[in-house]
């Protein structure tokens, strides 16, 4: 085994330049339950400088004392229970505080996507020290492990601490973000209500987890389907944290409107701009053609095939995720991460003058009239700082208006059927009779 010193990884980044001045500390990140699944027994020195142990076959780390005293610290993986000394970084005055991101779902596929753009600095910055809390399921433990291993190998330099773990009242111990992804999809001749009563579930599970050990302005992204009813669960069992701080991600449902709207008019999909899409994540969303911009003009001026947009392009977003299905055999997963990358930078860095974007919000206090207490895709803006506003004066024609009223519609209905996950008595659920589709479904 290969004793060494945390290397310097080849990059130009402004924490590489310092870290190779740093000190190193270590933090030994191991509870009793996860010494056992994950780790080989932990060798302890008495040293306080870091020894890292580095070998292709054993992800022990050296558990360090400081002041005669061994650091502890739940579940973390390998060579993330080494951790940098950051006093030492705050010299450099450029680095940003810590920040804990809580990733559900995180062996799945959507995950395995989004884990590496998040340690990139691609999400948050490339000043700005991320640690990663993995929540998996004992099913999923050891595909965990192995995302771990794979993120120790990436060297990322912003990449301070990778825990996993299963019980979300570990692993979303004081969380900034939550990116609830983790959920059962929906299999053939599964019934929407079975899966909303499944899904929910978990929903409710980790909204009052989040509500007891994360940081209390935590923003919430719902991402596992049906991912706006899921949220409206995770908020309602969550009193503690602000209703708006909990998205439910129908950014990929804007990037698909954006995509085909430059096909059809012949641009780059850059020159779109303005897309908002409506309620809910669902074959019943309303992707809005009439406020969208192409360089600035209105979709309706640009693009004259009026019938293409209400029926062609609506209905290609609608069934997009399905469509997809079909060609690669499973549902988005790559460009559902980029499309979660979009939805957290949207709320991180300032929205373009006159522009907006599309995140599942909770209604209350809406311009709309969209009914209360629901989560339903609008226009959002934001200054930067993780919050957003609601775009106030968006025009809705007869033909938006009855589009959103059947996703509204379809949401109550959604709502009955899990109100006993959202403290409201006895679930009664009656989906109507045509049972719609999650986008992905064929
Ligand atoms: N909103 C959107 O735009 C989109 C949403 N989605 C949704 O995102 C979710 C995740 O997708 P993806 O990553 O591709 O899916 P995967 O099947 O690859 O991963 C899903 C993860 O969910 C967890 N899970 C939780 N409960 C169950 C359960 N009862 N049965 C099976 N798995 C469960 C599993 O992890 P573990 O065992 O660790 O719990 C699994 O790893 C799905 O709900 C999908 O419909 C997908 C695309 C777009
Ligand atoms: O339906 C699914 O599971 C996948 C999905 O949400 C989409 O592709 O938009």
């Amino acid at each position: 085994m290969a004793m060494a010193e945390l290397s310097t990884p080849k990059t130009t980044s402004p924490f590489l330049q310092s870290s190779s001045r740093l000190r190193l500390s270590s933090k030994l990140h191991l509870s009793n339950h996860f010494r056992h699944l994950l780790l080989p027994p932990l060798p302890t020195t008495p040293n306080s400088k870091i020894s890292c142990s580095v070998s292709q076959n054993s992800q022990a780390p050296v558990a360090a004392q400081e002041n005669g005293l061994v650091k502890t610290k739940k579940e973390c993986y390998g060579v993330f229970c080494l951790t940098y000394d950051l006093k030492a970084e705050e010299e450099t005055k450029s680095w940003k505080k810590l920040i804990n991101i809580a990733v559900s779902g995180a062996a799945g596929m959507i995950s395995n996507h989004l884990l590496f753009k998040l340690a990139s600095g691609e999400v948050f910055g490339p000043d700005q020290p991320i640690a990663l809390k993995l929540l998996g399921s004992e099913r999923s433990i050891q595909a965990l492990e192995g995302v771990a291993m794979e993120l120790e190998d990436s060297l990322f330099p912003l990449l301070r601490e990778v825990d996993i773990g299963t019980d979300p009242y570990e692993v979303f111990q004081d969380v900034e973000w939550a990116l609830l992804i983790g959920a059962k999809p929906r299999g053939p001749g599964m019934e929407r209500a079975a899966l909303l009563d499944i899904n929910g579930q978990i929903f409710a599970d980790q909204g009052k987890a989040l509500n007891a050990v994360a940081s209390p302005n935590v923003k919430v992204l719902v991402v596992g389907n049906p991912c706006n009813t899921n949220a409206l669960i995770c908020l309602k069992n969550a009193p503690n944290i602000p209703a708006k701080n909990f998205h439910a991600l129908t950014r990929l449902d804007e990037n698909r409107a954006k995509c085909q709207l430059a096909l059809k008019a012949g641009v780059f999909y850059d020159k779109v701009s303005n897309m908002t899409i409506w309620g809910n994540h669902s074959t019943t969303q309303v992707p809005d053609f009439l406020n969208a911009r192409i360089n600035g003009v209105p979709v309706k001026e640009v693009i004259t095939d009026h019938k293409w947009l209400e029926e062609g392009f609506t209905e290609s977003v609608q069934k997009r995720g399905g469509l997809l299905i079909q060609k690669w055999g499973r549902s988005s997963a790559a460009s559902t991460a980029v499309s979660i990358v979009d939805a957290i930078k949207s709320l991180v860095t300032p929205t373009p003058e006159g522009d907006w974007f599309s995140t599942g919000v909770y209604t209350n206090g809406n311009p709309y009239g969209i009914a209360e207490d629901l989560v339903f895709s609008m226009p959002c803006r934001s200054k930067g700082d993780g919050d957003y506003e609601l775009v106030k004066d968006v025009e809705i024609d007869d033909y938006l208006r009855k589009r959103i009223a059947k996703s509204e519609a379809e949401l109550l209905a959604e709502k009955k059927c899990v109100a006993h996950l959202t403290g409201e008595g006895i679930a009664f659920c009656d989906l109507g009779p045509v049972d719609t589709m999650l986008p992905g479904e064929v």
